[in-house]
């Protein structure tokens, strides 16, 4: 055997005899195989652990970006957004395939405005309506991309293709009674996603006007009637309405700290074709088609539960006056270069109808009796009635509703009918 000393200090050749040089080349042999076996060893488990770690990021990137990005994306959001009129706008509109999303987004491309959409498409009620809606919104020329509200990258990237000039901020977790079953959904989408998105909007260069939809909950416990913007709302009734009281003292801190022009709209329950199954007129509408009962609650000392409701386009023209009438916001890349506007506006119908006179509305189009299960309102964050006083937004938008209850339903009506037909089963019902 080679000594230690052979080993590291190998002789001179010639000094050895050949049994011990012999000994030592198969040594040497074995050894140098034996390592190249270990490198190769090592190599292939390098390989392994890269190819794995570059799949592990390329599924992780692909679910972060899960439907946007890419050349042929980038087309679609910048033809979208181009204005087609002059003095016309290009509109960032969150919850695009929503309900108020799908027809404001309709009305200002009809009048020449660039519109691009952002729609989580999540499964608070029937998503198939709202790719019904998007297939609407996509013959008309507008894009809706498929994405959060939450996800700081993909608003980033969409400021980055586009200089919105005004963004309608309408993606919300709405219901009242559903923030009693799912909490959290209202603080992820009210509180975190507002405040991600006017994250976006403040370090936009330019800085977007924002026009946003607050709620008539805000006024909760409030019995002095009509409700006035100047009322207190400082008793919601609900966490759905307390996420947007916050939402209205978030936006005003980033109005206040970074400039940005802000409008808080206080929708009074908009109802009308290619509404949300899960409010009270559409699946009383589905349920006294199919024959099942509805549920109507009753206030205190059996009084009737009256909203002011509004009917889809008056609300439409109440957006479309805000976005006209927004002042600019003031401040560039995160800073404020002087004061922008803080609006608060309610836009309702100034008509409060009970929910019985409701159901007797539809009755009477749908020549169908409904099956009424009278019971007493439970504690479940509803209010008794709601009433708007408008002057504000008549002064200063031009907002004035002309759609009453009876017109309006009768539209809704025939919008469901062709829908659905009579026979509307699937699709998922919330309440
Ligand atoms: O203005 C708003 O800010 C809100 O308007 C809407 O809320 P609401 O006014 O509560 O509408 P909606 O659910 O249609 O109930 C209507 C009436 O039917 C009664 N109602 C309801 C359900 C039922 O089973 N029975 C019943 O009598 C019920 O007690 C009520 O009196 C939006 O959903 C909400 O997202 C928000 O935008």
């Amino acid at each position: 055997m080679p000594s230690l000393e052979d080993e590291f200090f190998p002789s001179t050749p010639g000094k050895k005899d050949r049994a011990h040089t012999i000994n030592r080349q198969f040594h040497r042999c074995f050894a140098s195989t034996s390592t190249m076996f270990l490198w190769a060893l090592f190599l292939i488990a390098l390989t392994a652990s890269y190819l794995s770690f570059q799949s592990l990021v390329h599924s992780g990137s692909r679910y972060f970006t899960a439907s946007w990005g890419g050349i042929q994306w980038e087309k679609q959001v910048r033809t979208s957004a181009q204005i087609r009129r002059s003095g016309g706008m290009s509109v960032l509109v969150t919850g695009g395939a929503g309900f108020v999303g799908t027809h404001v987004s309709l009305a200002l491309k009809k009048r020449g405005d660039g519109v691009v959409g952002l729609d989580n498409f999540n499964n608070y009620y029937d998503p198939s309506l709202k790719k019904a809606r998007k297939a609407l919104l996509n013959n008309h020329g507008i894009f809706v991309v498929e994405g959060d509200i939450n996800d700081a990258r993909l608003l980033a990237k969409l400021f980055d293709i586009v200089a919105f000039t005004h963004v309608m901020h309408l993606a919300a977790q709405a219901g009242v009674r559903y923030a009693m079953e799912n909490p959290h959904s209202y603080v992820h989408s009210n509180i975190a996603g507002l405040v991600s998105l006017l994250e976006a909007c403040k370090s936009a260069n330019p800085q977007p006007a924002v026009v946003w939809a607050s709620s008539s909950s805000v006024y909760g416990l409030n019995e002095k009637v009509p409700f006035s913007e100047s009322d207190r709302t400082d008793q919601p009734a609900s966490l759905y309405a307390a996420t947007k009281k916050a939402g209205e003292e978030i936006t005003h801190t980033y109005n206040h700290i970074y400039g940005l022009s802000i409008t808080g709209l206080r929708f009074f329950t908009v109802y009308g074709p290619w509404g949300r199954p899960d409010m009270a007129y559409f699946f009383f509408t589905r349920n006294i088609l199919q024959g099942k009962p509805i549920t109507v609650y009753r206030g205190k000392n059996r009084v009737d539960l009256a909203r002011d409701f509004t009917y889809i386009d008056d609300i439409v023209k109440g957006c479309l006056g805000s976005l006209d009438t927004a002042g600019k916001s003031t401040g560039s890349r995160g800073k404020k270069h002087g004061p922008a506007p803080y609006r608060i506006f309610n836009l309702g119908n100034t008509s409060p109808v009970t929910v019985p006179a409701l159901v007797g509305i539809l009755e009477r189009n749908l020549k169908m009796k409904a099956k009424k299960n009278i019971i007493d309102m439970p504690g479940n964050g509803d209010v008794p009635f709601t009433h708007a006083n408008i002057s504000s937004a008549r002064r200063e938008l031009g907002y004035k509703p002309t759609t009453d209850l009876q017109t309006g339903l009768k539209k809704f009506v025939r919008w469901y009918l062709s829908y659905y037909g009579y026979n509307h089963v699937q699709g998922k019902a919330v309440n």
